[in-house]
């Protein structure tokens, strides 16, 4: 294989965030976001590592289109997709059901079985084969490999795989839980260990990966022992736009008192829940100006958001028995100090407390928000989906190469 360079993918419902690596030496040549794709005013944010930042606004009506400016914009800086330097294209694929425990090279066969998987990753799948198949189109000479949300999970034991559902039924339609970005629980559970000089291997950790989506999961010495996402993405924590757990009645509930439609449901549930469904705001800065400035919805939301938090906090504790760090990352993780703050209050019992000053810091690396003798250590740990997307599929590249060669 001659070229070192690999571009990612991470496909989003209503957004494609993409990065141009040079695997010699981990640098970013571009990083770049098309967001609000399919709604009005569209917005895309391309940056050359070599050169000023771009942004426009337009019409970016689906994930091709999102895929084809993509394109345009890194050929303006001659980092085009045409380039001999291209080794492969990784994609973030959320739903690989039991099948993809590992990256694979995307052929015809693991294009069917995404798409098997799309009634049980509605926002997400679809989304995913676009960009595979667009950027097939684009360069169908290179290796698409697929890195799945799912596949970090697939250690969980059948005890928190396993809904207490009748076994026939469950195992006829697959219905068990896989959890999802796995990809972000990986890289974040081992660079916690990192920080604190530790191999993964002896740490216990608890990552909560707060974007809009998130999850919580528990990660023994490196490997996941349960997470709260379940069959999809809407299982546990409160998010942006979803609820998270609720009863599972609520549905039938809304179907036979509310009139409402299986798909009606779906969407309030996955589209119309979380925060937004609560104060009518997803955006966590937003929310906490509005806490702020005295907004009751905004605050009922919050602390909705926060109880539920503490909650799965504790849970993995308990799953875990010995804790040695808490590590919060993604949108509201990294950001949000008051979120860090409020969702470690009173759990002084359990050795989790958060240093004011530490948390208020803002930075870009990993780093302990817990005071210094905390018998738990709390941190703040910068996911890097697209970083690791990358190593996973230059790895698997350059693997097959060799074993063509031999
Ligand atoms: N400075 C900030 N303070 C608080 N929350 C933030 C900040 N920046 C981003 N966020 C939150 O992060 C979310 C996006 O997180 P991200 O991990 O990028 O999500 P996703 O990958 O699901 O799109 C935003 O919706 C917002 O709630
Ligand atoms: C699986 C999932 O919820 O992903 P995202 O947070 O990117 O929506
Ligand atoms: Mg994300």
């Amino acid at each position: 294989m001659s070229g070192s360079r690999v571009l990612v993918l991470n496909s989003g419902s209503s957004s494609v965030k993409y990065q141009l690596l040079d695997m010699r030496d981990g640098g970013r040549l571009a990083v770049g976001l098309v967001e609000r794709i399919g709604e009005s005013g569209s917005r895309l944010k391309h940056s050359p590592a070599d050169g000023e930042s771009r942004e426009w606004n337009g019409s970016v009506p689906d994930h091709d289109a999102a895929l084809k400016a993509m394109a345009a914009e890194l050929d303006r800086d001659g980092l085009g997709l045409g380039s001999p330097e291209l080794a492969a294209i990784g994609h973030r694929v959320v739903h690989g059901g039991l099948r993809f425990t590992e990256p694979t090279v995307v052929d015809d066969a693991v294009l069917a079985e995404i798409e098997r998987l799309i009634p049980v990753a509605p926002l997400h799948n679809p989304a995913n084969l676009t960009g595979i198949r667009t950027a097939q189109a684009l360069r169908p000479d290179l290796p698409q490999v697929a890195v799945f949300d799912t596949a970090f999970h697939t250690t969980m034991p059948e005890s928190a795989a396993r809904y207490a559902i009748d076994v026939e039924t469950a195992d006829a339609h697959r219905v068990r839980r896989y959890g999802f970005h796995g990809t972000s629980h990986a890289y974040v559970s081992r660079e916690t260990a990192r920080l604190l000089g530790r191999a993964p291997e002896d740490v216990n950790v608890i990552v909560l990966h707060l974007g809009n989506g998130a999850s919580a999961s528990a990660v023994r010495g490196g490997r996941c022992v349960d997470t709260s996402m379940g069959l999809t993405p809407l299982e546990g924590l409160v998010m942006g736009t979803r609820s998270g757990d609720t009863d599972p009645a609520v549905i039938f509930h809304l179907m036979r008192v509310g009139g409402m439609s299986a798909d009606e449901i779906d969407t309030l549930l996955n589209k119309r829940s979380g925060l937004i469904g609560l104060c009518g705001d997803n955006d966590m800065r937003e929310i906490r100006r509005r806490v702020d400035a005295g907004d009751e919805r905004a605050g009922l939301a919050f602390d909705i958001y926060i109880h539920r938090l503490k909650k799965y906090i504790g849970a993995y504790y308990a799953v875990l028995g010995r804790v040695d760090a808490v590590a919060f990352t993604a949108g509201v993780g990294e950001n949000s100090a008051p979120v860090r703050e409020a969702a470690v209050a009173g759990l002084e019992g359990l050795g989790l407390a958060v240093d004011g000053g530490l948390n208020a810091v803002r930075g870009d690396g990993a780093r302990l928000i817990s005071p210094a003798d905390a018998r738990v250590a709390v941190a703040v740990v910068p996911t890097d989906e697209e970083m690791e997307i990358a190593a996973q599929t230059y790895a698997l590249v350059n693997d097959s190469g060799n074993q063509n060669l031999t």
